[in-house]
Parts: C-alpha cells; structure tokens; sequence
C-alpha cells in the first residue's frame, strides 16, 4: 500500500535522526540506519524492504493469531476436470487419515475442517494426486492443511526426502516446521529438516529425512549443486506465500528451477493470501494443470461507525483534545494512528504521563516484539494503542471500539487514503459492533483530506466540539 511504503520511509529516516526511546516501553536494538542502508528518498523502497515488509506481516500474524479467522463467504471451486465429481467434507474422520495423523489433529484442538479445508482437504489428498492452487486470507487454515497433506503423502518407511515446502524466509519455514511437528507428533517415524542458510551439511551427504522445508535458494541448492535431495523421488511439492515469494525477484526463478527438476507425477501445491495478477501469473507457470480453490475476504464497511473531527492547531491540542475526551467518556480499548514514528514516540510518552496504559508499536522493534504488544493490548493489559499505519498493517483488534486517527491517512502524494481510512475503522459486517472513530484535524491541508474522504465514502463526518463535556458524553452513547 503506497502510505505504508512513505511512512515507512518517513519512519526510517526519522530513525535515522533521532532516537524516541525515552519511554519506558518495551523497546529493542536499532535496525540499520537508513543511511546505512544508502539513504532513499520519501516513498523510494528496495525489493528487498517491500518483500521484507510482507514477509514481516505475514510472521506477525502467524504469532499473534491463536485462532481461526471464520469467514461468511463461500469457497469458490474451479475444478481441472469439470465432470468429476466436486468432494467436500465436514469432518476429518471423512478424510480417512492416518490413526497417528488424526489423533494430532484433534491434539491441535481441532474439531472440523475450516472452510477451506473442507474443499482443499479431498483435493490435496486424492488419488492420483491433483494439484491445486489455493488462495484465501491469512488464519483461514491453508498451512494446517498442506502440512497434513504432507504428512499423509509421506511413505515412513522409505528414508528420503519425498515432500518438498518452500516458504519466503527462514522465520516463516520455521513456522511451518512448528506445525508439522505438531500435527506429526504422534507419526514420530516421519521426520523433517530445515532447508535454510546457517543449517550446514557435510558434501556427499544424503538426507534420510521426509519432509524438507526451506526457502528457496538453500532448497535449489541442496537439490542441484549439492545434491543432498533428489529432486526426482519428490511426491508432493508445496510453494507457500506466494504473494510474498514473488515480491523477490530471486525467489520466483529460484522456485520455478526447482520445480522443473520435479517428476512429472510430483503433486504441486500453491498457497496466497491475496491473488494479484502477478500472483496469478506465477502461480499459472509453476503450477501445471491446477485445481483452483478461492475464498473472497469480507469487505469491511463504515455503516456500524460514528464518525467524528477535531479542529485543532497543533500536536498539542490534538493531545488536548484527546485528553478530554478521555475525561468525558469511558474507553475500554482505544487504536491510536499516528503518521511517524516520531508522534507515535511522542503520543505514547504523553499519554503515559498522564497515567494511561500505553501500549506503542514502533518501526525499529522486531516483528516477534511487535507481536508480544499486540498480544498483550488484545488481552487488555494495555488500553491504548499508539501506532503507525506501518506496523499495524493487517492486525485485526476486534475487541478496539474507539479508533483516533491521530494523522489522517494519506498517500505518498498527499492525497487521502481511503483504503487505509476504510482498513484502519471499517467492520467486517458479521461482526457488526458499533464503533466510533474520531479524527484529528490540525490544518486546512488535513481539512481537505477529511472532505475528501467524506465525498469517497459518502458518509457524513460530525464536528465534535471537545471543550464541551456534554458534547463528547453524548457520542458514548
Ligand atoms: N480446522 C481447524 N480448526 C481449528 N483451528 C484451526 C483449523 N485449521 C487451522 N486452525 C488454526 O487456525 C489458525 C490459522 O490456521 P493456518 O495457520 O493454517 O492458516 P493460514 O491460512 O495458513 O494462515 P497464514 O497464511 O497466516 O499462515 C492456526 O492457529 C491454526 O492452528
């Protein structure tokens, strides 16, 4: 999203000029300065950040979400051979699974196949084997189900590898890993290996392992120069995140020279969150005669929000502003967006003083610190969440029904962002709680931004006038 991509490089460059660690919050070793990085303009971003980014964003969700995300939309099925009859099941005893597999499943507290599942599932595990491509939004179940597509794909007896995963990062394969091991605990003869820079075998070794999982430079290299795989006796071959894969020149022609060198009769599976045409087009050249499995996202809507603005003329009174309404109205859980990194430091330290909970996500702070704060503001031993848009891109606080746009959001030519505005304090509609969202104003610049996003969404913004108790009490109710 191009605001992200500008706040972030606003984030660096102010990480660059300045330090806001003078809070006693959870904070972390520097990352590279941008300078040490060459220095970029506002908006310029690397491949390597922007698949950084996504990749991050893909881990943090993965750490911080314990459950499935339940979706009302229906799975949409493009089936390779039409005539065939389209399976689907409700429960996992209908998969006929491996006793040791099943047993894992319900260990992982699972009682029935998600959604997707329940298509993917009978597709993944037919004879002979279908390819498929899957895409549907993160938390929906997609790794849970090649992981136990794997397992049961896997001939115990037979000491090679025979089901090959590629993953973005090192830290996302990890993740994969912790859930094979789960879902295998009991299938303790199948054992996997990690297929990742650092894990360093001897020349002339053959893996005895089952199951390889790793990104895909390292994985090329163990099936080509150093031979550790034989790329020949795969049976299932898995490419996941590809959304994020392709953000890396690199990893879309490393992942295609790997899967040439698979058989014919390889099983080739792919997974993404989003499906963009690039996406698509991959998918398209790495995945032959594919099965198509898709699950729309729910759209999220302003209908169930009160929406209102300050005027105000400096940060100052912004926190004024803020301060009052919290002094008129009883705030369970409040998100806080601010534009830098340097407000969100300054907001934070503020608010604290006058004896808040705060909770801050900051740029510098590593994707697993970003997750332990989300996880404690969503288990309330925060109230407040000061942010920017950057790190809390594609959280879910559902719990949150106050939503302060501290900054209005805009994009890297000033313009509103209104798929932000909309992301930021929209509702899906299954949830449909009330919310409010209260916008800071502080310029005839930000003013403008504000008409605009009026007009877009056609939805009527209410002055608040935050020196008037009475005024703020009744937008509680
Ligand atoms: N059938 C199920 N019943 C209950 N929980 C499930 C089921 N399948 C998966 N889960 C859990 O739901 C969460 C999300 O599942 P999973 O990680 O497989 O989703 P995903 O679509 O791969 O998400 P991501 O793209 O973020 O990896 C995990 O905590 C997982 O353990």
């Amino acid at each position: 999203m191009a605001t992200d991509s500008w706040a972030q490089a606003v984030d660096q460059q102010e990480a660059a000029a300045e330090s806001i660690s003078t809070l006693q919050l959870n904070e972390k070793e520097e990352k590279p300065k941008a300078e040490e990085n060459g220095a970029k303009a506002e908006g310029e971003k690397t491949e390597d950040e922007d698949k950084e980014d996504k990749a991050a964003q893909s881990l943090l969700n993965k750490l911080i979400r314990s459950n499935l995300v339940n979706t009302t939309n229906q799975v949409e099925v493009l089936q390779r051979d039409p005539n065939s009859p389209l399976y689907s099941v409700k429960s996992f005893e209908e998969l006929r699974l491996k006793p040791q597999l099943l047993k894992g499943v319900y260990a992982m507290g699972f009682n029935r196949p998600s959604k997707i599942q329940e298509n993917a599932l009978p597709m993944m595990l037919a004879e002979p084997p279908q390819n498929l491509i899957a895409q549907s939004q993160s938390g929906t179940g997609k790794t849970a189900a090649f992981v136990l597509a794997m397992l049961s794909h896997v001939d115990p007896s037979n000491r090679w590898p025979q089901c090959l995963c590629v993953s973005p990062t090192y830290e996302l394969a990890l993740q994969t890993g912790k859930v094979i091991e789960q879902m295998g605990q009991y299938y303790p003869e199948v054992q996997l290996v990690y297929a990742i820079r650092g894990n360093k075998l001897e020349r002339g070794v053959k893996l005895q392992e089952q199951i390889v999982i790793g990104t895909p430079g390292t994985v090329l290299d163990w099936c080509q120069k150093l031979k550790f795989i034989d790329p020949k006796k795969i049976k299932v071959f898995v490419l996941d995140e590809a959304d994020v894969m392709i953000a890396t020149q690199g990893h879309q022609d490393q992942s295609i020279r790997i899967q040439r060198m698979l058989p014919k009769s390889c099983q080739m599976l792919l997974f993404s969150a989003t499906f963009e045409e690039s996406v698509w087009n991959f998918a398209k050249r790495i995945i032959p005669d594919p099965n198509i499995i898709k699950l729309k996202r729910e759209e999220e809507t302003l209908d169930t929000i009160k929406q209102y603005y300050v005027m105000c003329n400096s940060k100052e009174e912004k926190f004024q502003a803020l301060c009052n309404i919290y002094g008129a109205i009883t705030i369970a859980q409040a998100m806080i967006f601010c534009h830098t990194r340097k407000t969100a430091g300054w907001l934070a330290g503020e608010l604290s003083r006058e004896g808040h909970q705060v909770a801050l996500l900051s740029g510098e702070m590593q994707v697993e610190q970003r997750a332990a704060v989300i996880e404690r503001f969503r288990n309330g031993k925060e109230k407040v969440l000061v942010t920017t848009n950057v790190c809390a891109r594609g959280i879910d606080v559902e719990q949150v029904s106050v939503v302060i746009n501290f900054d209005l959001p805009v994009d890297k030519d000033g313009n509103p962002d209104n798929e932000t505005y909309l992301h930021r304090i929209g509702r899906t509609g299954r949830f449909g709680k009330r919310g409010l969202a209260i916008n800071m104003v502080d310029s005839r610049f930000s003013m403008n931004i504000l008409n605009r996003i009026q007009e877009h969404f056609n939805k009527k913004i209410e002055k608040l006038d935050t020196d008037d108790l009475d005024e703020i009490e009744k937008i509680a109710n």
